[in-house]
């Protein structure tokens, strides 16, 4: 074995918040190389960033070769390998090229892998990076049903997306996107999931995928050992997401219930039960049983059982910390993530951590949580870095700002989302109140107020409030003497607090 290679700094993970955070120690130590190690061929980037407020902020996300990196910043060397072994007493990491690097300050940012509802199944699948979607979308191609599990991110965009494609949608909970919305927002966003959609979308950003010529031959069980970066913004616009069938939208949604038992088609046919058709919705008829054979059946806990061509499992992720936790006795969350303080560092000296792999375990302020998303990627990537700048230049350094207020923009059933504070009363007990303005398939705006102040806002559609509630929401402003006219849609609410 080659003897250990020394660099000051080495990161691992090129994903958004590695990425970031090699790039800003770039910057900061313009004469030191910063060594990036990553198990993908390819790394994120983040493109076309704007702050379209004091904390919202949209960027694209190109995935990009190495190389480009390297150019961009001389002084960041990419090592494409995966870390295997972390043997913190030696200030050591092992990738799996058998190459050991000694390091002065690491910063781990190897992100999360899907949570799926059992793994090893290969009519399971899930979805984090370009091959798991490309391998989602070549079983979409052929299927006439699937069945989505799950109630985030990825199962809101799936099931508006999917076309030609029967969709069974399996939620835990009464209303649609449990991590985003309540009740009232998920019956504003319901129609658009029956109704026929524009032939020309409303433009919005892809994300790029650079590198061509990474499909997989094979399908079957996704290579999780091969982990690439998450999908970014508008993952899906790049994709064809098609089934067998020729028709729009056709989707099922099964409230209040999980998986019970999945079943092969052999397995199914030895249970002798009766599977379901497909409900049709118009006509409030029991449910017929279904006369097709499907390689793969579904059990839910309310005794329906349907058969379908494959599925998908979008329910969350698991942060990518096994790697890291052979001999080191790192402090982790609940969530299963490193736990990192106020200045991104984990239990272990001189070992910081950033984005989805961890779980800020700092006192948040009472307005701002953790979600694993790619602005807080990117914000903790980058303040990782100034944390590893300043404790090595021995400086202080104060919490970032972006970090003072939630805050999160983004896109469902083609509506503009926008999503800030504690936006579903996260925490605050019961003497919160909630204030709705609702314009039927045009804009919904709520708003969680406590003892007078506005804590949270879920703004649906083009309502132009953000910047507005972000202030009133970072200033604690005493609202009560203003009521309900906060949400009145005839007093212009940007000039009543300019
Ligand atoms: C389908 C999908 C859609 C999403 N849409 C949105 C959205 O619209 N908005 C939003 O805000 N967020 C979205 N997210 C979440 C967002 O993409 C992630 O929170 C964010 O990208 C996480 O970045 P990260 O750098 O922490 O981790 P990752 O992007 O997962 O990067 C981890 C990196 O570490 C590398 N790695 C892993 N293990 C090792 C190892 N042992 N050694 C070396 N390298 C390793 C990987 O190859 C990868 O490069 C979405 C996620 C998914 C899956
Ligand atoms: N536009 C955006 O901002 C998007 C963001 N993302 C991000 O990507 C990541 C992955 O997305 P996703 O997988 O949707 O994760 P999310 O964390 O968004 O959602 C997971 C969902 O699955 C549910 N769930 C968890 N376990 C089970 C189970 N065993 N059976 C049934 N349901 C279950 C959760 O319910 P409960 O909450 O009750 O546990 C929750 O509704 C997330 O970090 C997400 O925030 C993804 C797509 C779009």
């Amino acid at each position: 074995m080659a003897a250990a290679a020394r660099c000051r700094f080495v990161v691992v993970g090129g994903g958004i918040a590695g990425v970031t955070c090699a790039e800003q120690l770039a910057a900061e130590f313009t004469s030191e190389d910063i060594l990036l190690v990553t198990a993908a061929p390819v790394i994120k980037a983040v493109t076309n960033f704007k702050q379209i407020s004091r904390t919202l902020e949209e960027f694209d996300v190109e995935e990009q070769p190495s190389t480009m990196l390297e150019k961009r910043y001389p002084n960041i060397k990419v090592v494409e390998s995966a870390v295997k072994r972390l043997k913190n007493e030696e200030h050591k990491i092992v990738t799996d090229d058998g190459n050991e690097y000694i390091y002065e300050k690491l910063c781990l940012c190897a992100g999360a892998k899907p949570k799926l509802i059992i793994e090893g199944n290969p009519y399971v699948l899930g979805i984090r990076d370009t091959d798991s979607a490309q391998e989602f979308q070549k079983h979409l191609a052929n299927a006439k049903r699937l069945t989505v599990v799950g109630n985030g991110g990825i199962a809101l965009e799936l099931v508006y997306e999917i076309e030609g494609c029967e969709v069974i949608w399996a939620i835990k909970d009464k209303a649609i996107g449990n991590t985003f919305f309540d009740a009232g927002a998920a019956e504003f966003l319901i129609p658009k999931l029956t109704a026929e959609k524009p032939e020309t979308a409303i433009a919005c950003k892809r994300t790029k995928y650079t590198t061509e010529g990474n499909e997989k031959e094979e399908m079957g069980v996704a290579d999780t050992a091969k982990l690439g970066s998450a999908l970014g913004p508008d993952w899906h616009e790049g994709l064809h997401l098609k089934g067998a069938k020729e028709f729009s939208h056709k989707v099922h949604i099964e409230t209040l219930c999980e998986v019970k038992k999945i079943y092969l088609q052999e397995g199914f046919k030895e249970l002798e039960q009766v599977s379901l058709a497909f409900p049709k919705h118009k006509q409030k008829e029991k449910s017929q049983p279904d006369e097709e054979l499907w390689p793969v059946y579904v059990e839910l806990t309310n005794g329906k059982i349907y058969g379908c061509d494959f599925i998908v499992s979008a329910t969350g992720v698991v942060p990518n910390v096994k790697p890291f936790l052979d001999g080191n006795n790192f402090a982790l969350g609940e969530d299963g993530g490193i736990k990192v303080d106020k200045h991104m560092q984990t239990s272990l000296l001189n070992i910081y951590a950033a984005g989805d792999i961890c779980t800020a375990s700092w006192e948040p302020s009472p307005v701002w949580q953790q979600m694993r998303l790619w602005t807080q990627a990117r914000q903790m990537g980058w303040y990782a870095a100034k944390c590893i700048a300043a404790d090595t230049l021995k400086q202080p350094i104060d919490m970032d700002f972006s970090f003072e207020l939630f805050a999160h923009v983004t896109k469902f059933f083609n509506y503009k989302v926008v999503v800030l504070g504690k936006y579903n009363a996260q925490g605050l007990g019961l003497d919160c109140e909630l204030m709705l303005r609702c314009t039927k398939g045009h804009e919904y705006v709520k708003v969680v107020m406590q003892n007078g102040r506005m804590m949270g806002a879920v703004l649906i559609g083009e309502t132009n409030l953000e910047e507005t509630f972000e202030n009133l929401i970072l200033n604690q402003m005493d609202l009560s003497a203003y009521g309900e006219d906060l949400l009145n849609p005839d007093i212009d609410i940007e000039d009543y607090f300019d």
